[in-house]
């Protein structure tokens, strides 16, 4: 088990921290701290405060991901899908949020509108070299194999 630390921010102390909305749920999720509502029109990204900011052991990332059901119903998803926060980021989370949907989206204060999973880092030591080793597969790759 790890611990992660939320800190709300000034301003943002009705928005709910992230939270899980069931038991083994992998994502917890993110709530918009709009101070008014923001309307997305189709094609138009925005960058969405969530109100609090964190603090998480150094083997840990955590990504921001979409909602699928905002997704499917709204066209509403994460531009960077997934979003990375870094162990060592200190400043606010935020959701960079894209309308590709056909109508205008309006994300309201306290709204959830993204999701965040967390996920261990392996931590590597780079090596510069002249010659990789030998595979079968060589430098086959972008469908090599056929279709
Ligand atoms: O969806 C996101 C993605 C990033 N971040 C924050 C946390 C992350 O640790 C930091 C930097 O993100 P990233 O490394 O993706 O951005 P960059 O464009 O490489 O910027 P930087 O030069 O600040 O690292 O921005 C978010 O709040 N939400």
């Amino acid at each position: 088990m790890y611990r992660v630390k939320f800190k709300r921010l000034p301003g943002s102390e009705d928005i709910q921290l992230p939270q899980k909305m069931s038991e083994w749920a992998a994502g917890f999720d993110l709530h918009a701290a709009v101070q008014e509502p923001v309307t997305l029109a189709p094609g138009m990204r925005q960058l969405i405060p969530t109100g609090f900011a964190m603090a998480m052991p150094p083997e840990l990332e955590a990504q921001i991901r979409p909602r699928s059901g905002l997704a499917y119903k709204h066209g509403i998803t994460c531009l960077n899908s997934p979003g990375t926060i870094d162990a060592d980021y200190r400043g606010e989370v935020k959701v960079l949020l894209i309308n590709h949907g056909q109508e205008p989206f309006v994300i309201e204060r306290g709204e959830r509108i993204a999701q965040m999973v967390f996920q261990v880092v392996p931590h590597v030591d780079i090596e510069e070299v002249d010659e990789l080793p030998d595979t079968v597969r060589g430098e086959g790759g972008f469908g090599h194999t056929g279709k």
